[in-house]
């Protein structure tokens, strides 16, 4: 994989400068979380690369041209941007709003040909939105919407696509439907995806790069690296209610950590540290000293728990 997109040195910002000496490279075909706090400059740093938001140092390289040479009305060759809810147009169809991916390309008096039609048929098919061609887009739900949008980043047919907060409004089940989406189109159609989100089990998921901003700075690398360096990322120590609580140790893949950590939290005012949880095959091993007990569900666990906190005390 070769580099294509290229920060160096870039700082960004407006009269106050929020990252500075950002030095980090892309390829074609990786999908990269940007991830970072309400207010580090995550948008802002993707109005830079769309040129909505002026450099104050340094300099962006896209497939070796300087950001500074390409035109305004000329990045939309290479960046394709999928809006998030809040700017939906009314009265457009699925199909107008996916054709809009092609006026790029045109002057505005163009007419789209049949090659171009077939290739927005094609897009259609692809996300799965036929039935919706003749919808408007108000009429969506928010999975399809998000999908129609990006359908019109992919008629752009830019090498880039870049999307703020693509799942913020969405449930879990359009939340993985976009996000596999994202994967196989990086994947199949060699694009380069960059998203931001403040979810830190995307990443996991879904990237092959973390862009992290904290600090001012931004922190680059493969996902599981970053996360290898930061495990408390991973902690489910998300919410912090109940303050006398003290997780057990838990061995489980993440989304079962952090739903036994969730239930333990909100079940328990113990320090349960002298506890290790073990979950395998479907099975809860609770193991203390030398005693292990087996469960099949939360609420065995919790008895279990509570037993044994008051035999010890
Ligand atoms: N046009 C502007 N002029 C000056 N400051 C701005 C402008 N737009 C945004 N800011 C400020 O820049 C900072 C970063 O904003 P930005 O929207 O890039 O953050 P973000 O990381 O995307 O946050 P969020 O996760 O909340 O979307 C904020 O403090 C914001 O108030």
């Amino acid at each position: 994989m070769s580099t294509f997109l290229e920060l160096k040195n870039l700082s960004i910002g407006y009269k106050k400068t929020l990252v500075s000496e950002i030095n980090t490279e892309a390829s074609l075909g990786e999908i990269i979380l940007l991830m970072g706090n309400n207010g580090v400059g995550k948008t802002t740093l993707i109005k830079t690369l769309l040129k909505q938001n002026q450099i104050l140092n340094g300099e962006v390289l896209i497939s070796q041209k300087s950001l500074k040479t390409i035109s305004q009305k000329d990045i939309a060759e290479d960046i394709a941007i999928v809006f998030s809810k809040a700017e939906i147009p009314t009265n457009y169809t699925v199909e107008e709003l996916i054709n809009f991916g092609k006026y790029i390309h045109y002057p505005y008096y163009f007419k789209i040909d049949e090659k171009d039609k077939a290739e927005i048929s094609e897009i259609i098919s692809k996300l799965n939105l036929e039935q919706y061609r003749h919808t408007q887009l108000q009429h969506l739900s928010d999975g399809n919407l998000q999908k129609a949008f990006i359908g019109r980043a992919l008629a752009q047919n830019s090498p880039i696509i870049i999307l703020d907060e693509p799942t913020t409004h969405l449930d879990e089940d359009n939340k993985l439907i976009i996000l596999n989406l994202l994967r196989s189109l990086a994947k199949t159609q060699n694009k380069l995806i960059l998203f931001s989100s403040h979810d830190w089990r995307l990443a996991r998921e879904f990237a092959d790069k973390i862009w992290w901003i904290r600090d001012q700075k931004l922190n680059s690398g493969i996902t599981e690296e970053i996360l290898l360096e930061h495990k408390n990322f991973l902690d489910p120590h998300i919410f912090d209610i109940n303050s006398n609580f003290v997780s057990p140790k838990i061995f489980a893949p993440q989304l079962e950590k952090e739903l036994l950590f969730s239930f333990l939290q909100k079940n328990f005012n113990e320090d349960l540290s002298l506890f290790s949880i073990t979950y395998n095959d479907n099975l809860w091993t609770i193991s203390e000293n030398s005693s292990t007990s087996y469960h099949k569900n939360l609420s065995e666990i919790k008895n279990s728990l509570q037993t044994r906190l008051k035999s010890t005390f």
